[in-house]
C-alpha cells in the first residue's frame, strides 16, 4: 500500500509582516488537504493578504516554515524554484494592480506560458481558459482600460490558472464584483478544480460566501491564538 499523499500545503508556525518588531501574522499553522477548499475568514487589515501571500510564496515569513507536499520551503519569490512557485496560481482582489496596462487580455492570460517559454501553447490554452472564464475574443483584444473591472478579474483568474496550478490562492477575488460576476468567478474556479483536483485557498471577509463555497471556513481568530495574548490586546 502506498503512504498517504502529503498535504499539498502546510503553514506551520507561520509569523510574518513588515517589520520584524511587529508582525501582523504570529504564529499561524494551518494545513490544506489534497482537493481542499479552505476558506479563511477575518476582518479587514487583520493580515489574511500578509498570510496568503506567504502560502503562495511571494512573502518571506520571518519565522515558521512552509511546507509543498511536505517538503520545506526554502526560497521566496523569484528565489523559489520554478516548480514550486508554479504550483500557484494567485487571484488577487484588485485586478488593476495585478494586470499590465500595456497588454491585452489575450496576453495577460498567456503571460504565465510565455515566461515559462511555453509560447506555443498560448493561443489554444487562452482560447480554453477564454471559455472557462468567460470572455468573448472581443474582450481577450481589449486592454485593462477598455474592460471592467470584473472582465479584468476574468482575465487575472485565466492568468491564474494558465500553468494548471495545483493549489490555487484566492486572496478577496470578488471583494469588488457583484453578484453575478461573483457566481461566474466562483463556478469557474470550482470547474477547474473539479478537473484538476487542485486545493484552494479562498480568502475573505465575507462569511455567507465562502461557508456557501468552502469545505471548511476557519476564522482569523482561531487561526492565530498568539494574537490574543499580545500586549494590549
Ligand atoms: N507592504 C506593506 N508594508 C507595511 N505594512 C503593510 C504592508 N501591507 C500590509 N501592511 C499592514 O499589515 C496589516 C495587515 O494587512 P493585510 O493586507 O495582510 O490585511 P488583510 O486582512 O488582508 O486586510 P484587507 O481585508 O483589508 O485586505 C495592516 O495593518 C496593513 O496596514
Amino acid at each position: 500500500m502506498s503512504a498517504e499523499a502529503p498535504p499539498p500545503l502546510q503553514l506551520r508556525a507561520v509569523t510574518a509582516g513588515y517589520d520584524r518588531r511587529a508582525p501582523v501574522v504570529r504564529d499561524v499553522s494551518l494545513t490544506l488537504d489534497p482537493g481542499e477548499c479552505a476558506g479563511l475568514l477575518g476582518p479587514s487589515g487583520c493580515g489574511k493578504s500578509t498570510l496568503a501571500r506567504v502560502a503562495a510564496l511571494l512573502h518571506r515569513p520571518d519565522a515558521g516554515e512552509v511546507l509543498l507536499d511536505g517538503e520545506p520551503v526554502r526560497g521566496w519569490r523569484h528565489r523559489a524554484p520554478r516548480a514550486q512557485r508554479t504550483a500557484f496560481g494567485v487571484v488577487f482582489q484588485q485586478p488593476r494592480l495585478a494586470a499590465d496596462p500595456r497588454l491585452t487580455l489575450a496576453a495577460l492570460v498567456a503571460e504565465p506560458l510565455r515566461a515559462t517559454g511555453r509560447r506555443a501553447e498560448a493561443p489554444a490554452r487562452t482560447e480554453e481558459l477564454a471559455a472557462l472564464v468567460g470572455l468573448t475574443p472581443d474582450l481577450l483584444a481589449r486592454r485593462p482600460h477598455e474592460v471592467s473591472d470584473g472582465q479584468l478579474q476574468r482575465a487575472c483568474l485565466a492568468r491564474a490558472l494558465a500553468l494548471r496550478p495545483r493549489i490555487l490562492v484566492c486572496d478577496e477575488m470578488t471583494a469588488m464584483l457583484d453578484a453575478s460576476t461573483t457566481a461566474a468567478l466562483v463556478a469557474a474556479v470550482e470547474d477547474y478544480r473539479r478537473t484538476s483536483g487542485a486545493a484552494l485557498l479562498a480568502v475573505g471577509h465575507d462569511r455567507t460566501l465562502l461557508e456557501r463555497w468552502c469545505d471548511r471556513t476557519v476564522g482569523w481568530h482561531e487561526l492565530a491564538p498568539a494574537v490574543k495574548s499580545a500586549p494590549g490586546g
